[in-house]
Parts: structure tokens; C-alpha cells; sequence
């Protein structure tokens, strides 16, 4: 069971020999994609042949498909020669569905000529004993493998004789190691050493809506990355036509993510922060805090579509359509009737409108077949378009833009008042209400809040587009009307929302996932715990969750699996930007990643300090070549560095109303090394840590 050393181990030897093998069977699928992509002939039916190989499935798609997949594949079959094809093993025994047989798991599926696999896809059903078998429920597997490499080569491996009752868990050195690897660069995947209950949530249903509640470094955004990849091997022709979207709270993090879902070999994922998804208008402005309260509040969802319905007229007076020498006549009643059995129908604003027009088209043609004739589709169409059903069509269901439509409920003081009476209070609605009403467009400066007000009112004018799956991480922060504004984007899927409440920055933001989920329209979603701490040793853990009574979330503290004993210092010193400098060239002697976190505004003391120390940095963008970034405590949400120093917690939490939450998500930044330094007393809920 021990890490076996290799230099004689036949055993090893074998599989660095099934390596080779592999890596000679990927270079002859490449070559023959390759050769695919330039002559056509049979390729049509070659590349299903692989398809089906590969995926286990194919079904009919178009031509241009198929060559834009075979592209890609060509692509994906790429092998930089450093990547392990496979990175674990499972041997069945005699009771398994596959009796027998040994399976090698990689990131891709391996095969020869003949079909047999050399490696399996870590997401093909045969390869979910890899992650989950145990002792006690070996689903058949008798041994299990998982290997070390070393330089890209295959160095070590470790083995459990299931049938013989050895299960490592998560005294898996190969798992430790993994763990405690130094960062460099964005973050890795963790598909050779998935735990079975993140596999569990991996592995899910695409039916399937989960909300993971999960304490830091749990592997929550591991988690939810690993799931899209799943799915989408899952279930190609679903999620390929409709997408998949992955959310974030920031560019940082998004840059930090980026890589992982391209190495899982799903390179077409969207990406995107909620702004950068919806993006109706350019936002150049701030709101008070008592106007983003309200703003961000899901009540706004239906002082908007007051707003808007109350656009609709009363038809009053008789429309009159002229057709040559020809006259129709719809009275206001029937006019009165047909506007509201639109407003009855499950239809978006601005396609009801046009399905007036056409309703008044087709009430001419009723009376004109009264008469005895017979106009055809393109009468009604026409007649559809005269300037007399324009006319009634725009002062009965006028045209309305979103931008517009929001313009004016927050310039409009009566508007305003008339959509949100019994919803809004006056002192509420005096918030949001714009002092002076703009005179252009270009003059008004709108806010974050506005844009997603603009969004849920485009919804209302038509309807969004759908994604088939959008994963959601630091859903925690999300205010209810980003959460509607996502969750417009989910409806026709499902969504796995990844989160902590401890980590909850956003004043303005749902307490509970009910409430979250609510407003996503997924109030059927799962919440389910992760609490197995990968990221963070014992030691600094302890030190956050010396936070967690105050920060009252009613979440489960994380249990870390690895001890780290000396990894939390904590220092009083005279001056914290000069201690921060000479610790952060201290810690560039030993290898990995260092991030300086400091509260937003101390960040240019400290980079002063650094520079002046002469210490290489960069600021809030990790560079692959400047190991120490200095990052501000607003964006340190979802980042980990391998050594982090933390510059004076008590002005972390000074500098914004949920200031602890912020420091409790700068504490469980660190892998293996946190330094505190403090000028200030430390917060009171870590004075019993004082110095150490
Ligand atoms: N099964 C695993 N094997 C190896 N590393 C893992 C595993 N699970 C998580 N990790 C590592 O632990 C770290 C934390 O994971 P991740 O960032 O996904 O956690 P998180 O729950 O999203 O954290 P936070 O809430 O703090 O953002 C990452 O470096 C991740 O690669």
C-alpha cells in the first residue's frame, strides 16, 4: 500500500510501458483527424465512428458540425508531451459487471485500432468505481491505483487492495501532495484525486439543480468546474446546442478559472461576471446605498412590470383600415377585448404587440370574407401594416425600450409612485428617484443596479435566451435581482449554484439559499454541505473560524484534512507596510505563490513599500513570472496562494459593513503559510490568537 519506489518495481515499469502505448495511440488518433480535416472521402463516417468511440453515442448532426468538431478534436487530441494520459487504475474482480477487467483512467478517452480502450474519459460511467469505491462498497473493483509523476514522468503509485479491506481516504499521500503542489500560475484541475463526495455532486443529474453550501477551500469551484466538464460529456447534443455558462464574481477570478475547463478539453464554455452577461448600457455611475438596497431588491421585478403594463391604453374610439375603396370597422369594445386577451396570454410585451397588429389584420379579413371574398396571408400582413393600425397599435400597446422604460420609473416621480404603490414605501421611492430628470440619454450616468433593472425589464419585452446548464460561483454575494437576472438564463435548464454565507460580502444580498434560490426561480435546487477543507492546514482554519459566531450564517465550519504545524504566524509590528515588504521578500525565497492582501485602500502604501524594499510584485493580476501579487481584500474572494500575508486585519474589517465576512475570506486564502501582520490590535473575536 506504501508509495512504492520505483527504480526495480516491475509494476512500474508496466505502466510507464502502458503510458508509452497510450502515447503512441493519441499521436495515430491525432494523425488520422488530421488527415480527416484535409480529405473528405469517408470522413463523414469516420469521425461518427469516433465520435461514438469516444462518447459512447452519436446522432445525427450537420456537416459543418461535424467539421468544427473535427477541428476541435483535432485540437483536443493535442498532448504536450507533459500531461499524464492517465493518472489512476482499476482492476475488477470476478463479481463486477466487467469481470475481469482492468480500466487505466486519464483526462481523455485512449484507443487502438481495433476499439479497445487504452485509457478511459475520467466522466465515462465505467470510470465513477475509480472515485468511489471503497472497502466497504468496492462496486466490484478489487485493486485501485492512483499515480505520482515526477517531470511529467510517471514516478510512484499507490495502491489499495480494496478486496483486502485497504482504503486510503484522505490519508492518500498522492492526494496530499496534490494539495499542497505549489501554485503557480491559475488554478489546476483536480480530476486524479476528486473525493467521492464532490464526485457525487460532479456526477449529478443535468435534471439535477444543486446549491452547495460549502466552507472555504472545500473545492466548491473545483466542484463546479469538474461538473460542466461532466456534463457536457455527458449529454453533447443538449448542452452543445444550448450551452453552458459559467459565472464569477470578478475578471480576477475569472481569469484564475479560465484554464481549467480548456484542460478538461471544454474549450467552448462561457465565461462572464453578471455585468459583463447582461450589459444592456454603459455604466459610468454609483447609487447611494439606500437606492442600491432598493434597487437590488426583488420587489423591483414587479414595480417594473407595473411600469410597464401600465403603458397599455384604452382603446376609446373605432379603428377605421382603408383598403382602396374600402373601409373595415372595428368598434373600441371588440378593440378592448382583443388588448385583453393579450395581456391574458403568456406573451412577452413586445411580442404581444405584434400579435395586435396581426389580430387587427385578421379581424379585417373576417369581415372582408363576411363580404364574400377570400384575402389571402400576404392581405393580412399588409393590411397589418396600414398607417391606421400603426396608429391605434402605438397608442394602445405602445413600442417601449428597456432603457427607456427604466429612464423614466426613476425620473418620473408619479410613474413611479403609481408602479410601486403597496410595494415601495414613499422614503423608498424618494431613494431611487433621480433629483433632475435627464434631458438626453447620453447625460444619464447609469449604475450596476440600473443595468440589471434594464435587463429584468428587456425579459419583460422579450424573452431571454436560455443556456442548458449555468454553473454559478460565489453565488453568496448575488443580490435578488442579479439572481433573477441569471436565473432568466437558467430557465429552460438547470443551474448548480456554488457558494458560502460565511463568505457573504453583499450588504444587499438574500441571507439564506431559500431566499437566493427564489429569486433564481430554482426553489427546488438541493442545498447540500461540502465541509472537507483541501485548501486550508488545520492550523489557519482555526484561526478563521474563531470568526464564525460573529459572522451568525449558520453554516458548518470547515474540518481540514491536512495539519500544517508553524504555518500561521502572526506578528505585531510598528509599521505594517514595511513589514509586509520585508515578509514578502522573506517569503520569495521558498518556491510557489505569495499573495499580499491588504484592505483596498492600504494598497498603495504597500506596493510603495514593496517597490521601495525593491521586491518584484505585481498588483491584483497574478503573473505567471511574479510569483507575489499584492491583491485587495475586495478581490480576494476565490483566489488561493501558497503563503499569504495578510496586513492589518482591523482594517479589513473597518473599511466596509460586512468588514468581518471580508476578513474571514482573506484568512482562508492560504495553502500552506499564513502571515498576520498587525499595527492595530487584532479584531476581538482572534485576540485569544495574539502572537504566534
Ligand atoms: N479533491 C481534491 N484534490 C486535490 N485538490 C483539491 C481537491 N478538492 C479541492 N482541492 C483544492 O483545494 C483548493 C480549494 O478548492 P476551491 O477553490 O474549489 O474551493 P472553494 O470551496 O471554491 O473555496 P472558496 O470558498 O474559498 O473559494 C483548490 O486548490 C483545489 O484545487
Amino acid at each position: 500500500m506504501p508509495e512504492t519506489d520505483f527504480a526495480e518495481d516491475q509494476t512500474l515499469r508496466a505502466e510507464r510501458d502502458h503510458m508509452v502505448a497510450a502515447r503512441a495511440e493519441l499521436t495515430r488518433m491525432r494523425d488520422e483527424a488530421r488527415s480527416l480535416q484535409t480529405h473528405d472521402g469517408e470522413w463523414y463516417e469516420r469521425l461518427a465512428d469516433i465520435r461514438a468511440q469516444a462518447a459512447g453515442a452519436t446522432t445525427f448532426v450537420s456537416d459543418e458540425v461535424l467539421a468544427s468538431e473535427l477541428a476541435n478534436r483535432t485540437i483536443s487530441l493535442a498532448d504536450d508531451g507533459k500531461t499524464p494520459l492517465f493518472f489512476g487504475r482499476i482492476d475488477h474482480g470476478d463479481d463486477s459487471p466487467y469481470p475481469g477487467e482492468s480500466f487505466h483512467i486519464g483526462r481523455r478517452h485512449i484507443a487502438n485500432p481495433a476499439g479497445d480502450p487504452l485509457v478511459i474519459d475520467w466522466r465515462a460511467p465505467v470510470s465513477e468505481a475509480f472515485y468511489r469505491a471503497t472497502a466497504a462498497e468496492p462496486r466490484g473493483v478489487i485493486r485501485r491505483r492512483r499515480f505520482g509523476f515526477h517531470s511529467g514522468q510517471l514516478s510512484s503509485y499507490e495502491q489499495e487492495r480494496l478486496d483486502e479491506g485497504e482504503n486510503l481516504g484522505l490519508a492518500s499521500k498522492i492526494l496530499t501532495a496534490e494539495i499542497e503542489k505549489p501554485r503557480v500560475g491559475p488554478m489546476r484541475d483536480i480530476v486524479a484525486t476528486i473525493q467521492p463526495d464532490q464526485d457525487a455532486l460532479v456526477r449529478a443529474d443535468l435534471d439535477d439543480s444543486l446549491c452547495i453550501q460549502g466552507a472555504p477551500g472545500t473545492g466548491k469551484t473545483a466542484v463546479g468546474l469538474h461538473r460542466a466538464a461532466y456534463l457536457l460529456y455527458s449529454h453533447p447534443d443538449r448542452l452543445k446546442r444550448s450551452g453552458v455558462l459559467v459565472i464569477g464574481p470578478n475578471q480576477a477570478f475569472l481569469s484564475y478559472i479560465a484554464q481549467v475547463l480548456p484542460a478538461l478539453g471544454e474549450g467552448g464554455v462561457k465565461q462572464a461576471t453578471v455585468s459583463q452577461l447582461i450589459a444592456p448600457v454603459q455604466v459610468r455611475g454609483t447609487d447611494s446605498a439606500q437606492a442600491e438596497a432598493v434597487k437590488t431588491d426583488a420587489r423591483m421585478a414587479e414595480v417594473i412590470r407595473r411600469a410597464l403594463y401600465g403603458r397599455i391604453g384604452k382603446p376609446t374610439e373605432p379603428l377605421v383600415i382603408a383598403d382602396g375603396s374600402l373601409r373595415y370597422r372595428i368598434g373600441p369594445a371588440r378593440l378592448m377585448r382583443l388588448v385583453d386577451d393579450l395581456r391574458r396570454d403568456d406573451l412577452r410585451y413586445a411580442t404581444a404587440r405584434e400579435r395586435l397588429r396581426t389580430r387587427l389584420g385578421y379581424l379585417a379579413r373576417a369581415q372582408a370574407e363576411a363580404r364574400g371574398d377570400s384575402p389571402t396571408e400576404a392581405w393580412v400582413a399588409r393590411i397589418s401594416r396600414t398607417k391606421s393600425v400603426k396608429e391605434l397599435t402605438d397608442a394602445v400597446w405602445p413600442a417601449v425600450d428597456a432603457a427607456g422604460l427604466i429612464a423614466e420609473l426613476l425620473s418620473d416621480r408619479e410613474l413611479l409612485a403609481r408602479s410601486a404603490d403597496g410595494l415601495l414605501s414613499e422614503a423608498e421611492q424618494d431613494a431611487i428617484s433621480w433629483p433632475t430628470a435627464p434631458r438626453t440619454k447620453r447625460q444619464i450616468r447609469w449604475s450596476n443596479a440600473d443595468a440589471v433593472l434594464i435587463d429584468e425589464a428587456t425579459d419583460l419585452l422579450e424573452r431571454s435566451g436560455s443556456y442548458g446548464h449555468v454553473v454559478i460561483d460565489e453565488a453568496q454575494d448575488l443580490t435578488a435581482m442579479q439572481a433573477r437576472a441569471i436565473g432568466r438564463r437558467a430557465r429552460q435548464g438547470s443551474v448548480t449554484v456554488l457558494g458560502d454565507l460565511a463568505q457573504s460580502t453583499t450588504v444587499t444580498a438574500p441571507k439564506t439559499w431559500p431566499a437566493l434560490l427564489e429569486a433564481l426561480g430554482k426553489p427546488t435546487a438541493r442545498v447540500l454541505p461540502l465541509t472537507t477543507g483541501y485548501r486550508v492546514p488545520a492550523e489557519i482554519l482555526a484561526l478563521a473560524n474563531a470568526l464564525l459566531p460573529a459572522l451568525d450564517a449558520g453554516v458548518e465550519p470547515a474540518v481540514s484534512v491536512r495539519q500544517a504545524p508553524h504555518s500561521l504566524v502572526i506578528q505585531s509590528v510598528p509599521e505594517v507596510a514595511a513589514a509586509v515588504a520585508t515578509a514578502g521578500a522573506e517569503a520569495l525565497e521558498q518556491p510557489g505563490s505569495i499573495g499580499v492582501v491588504v484592505a483596498d485602500a492600504s494598497v498603495p502604501a504597500v506596493t510603495k513599500a514593496l517597490t521601495a524594499a525593491g521586491v518584484s510584485h505585481s498588483v491584483n493580476s497574478a503573473e505567471e513570472d511574479v510569483p507575489l501579487t499584492v491583491v485587495p481584500a475586495t478581490l480576494a474572494k476565490g483566489l488561493e496562494f501558497d503563503h499569504v500575508i495578510v496586513g492589518e486585519p482591523a482594517a479589513i474589517v473597518a473599511a466596509e459593513q460586512r468588514g468581518l465576512h471580508r476578513l474571514y475570506v482573506v484568512l482562508t486564502r492560504a495553502v500552506s503559510k499564513l502571515t498576520v501582520l498587525h499595527a492595530e490590535p487584532l479584531p476581538a473575536e482572534l485576540a485569544a490568537f495574539g502572537e504566534s
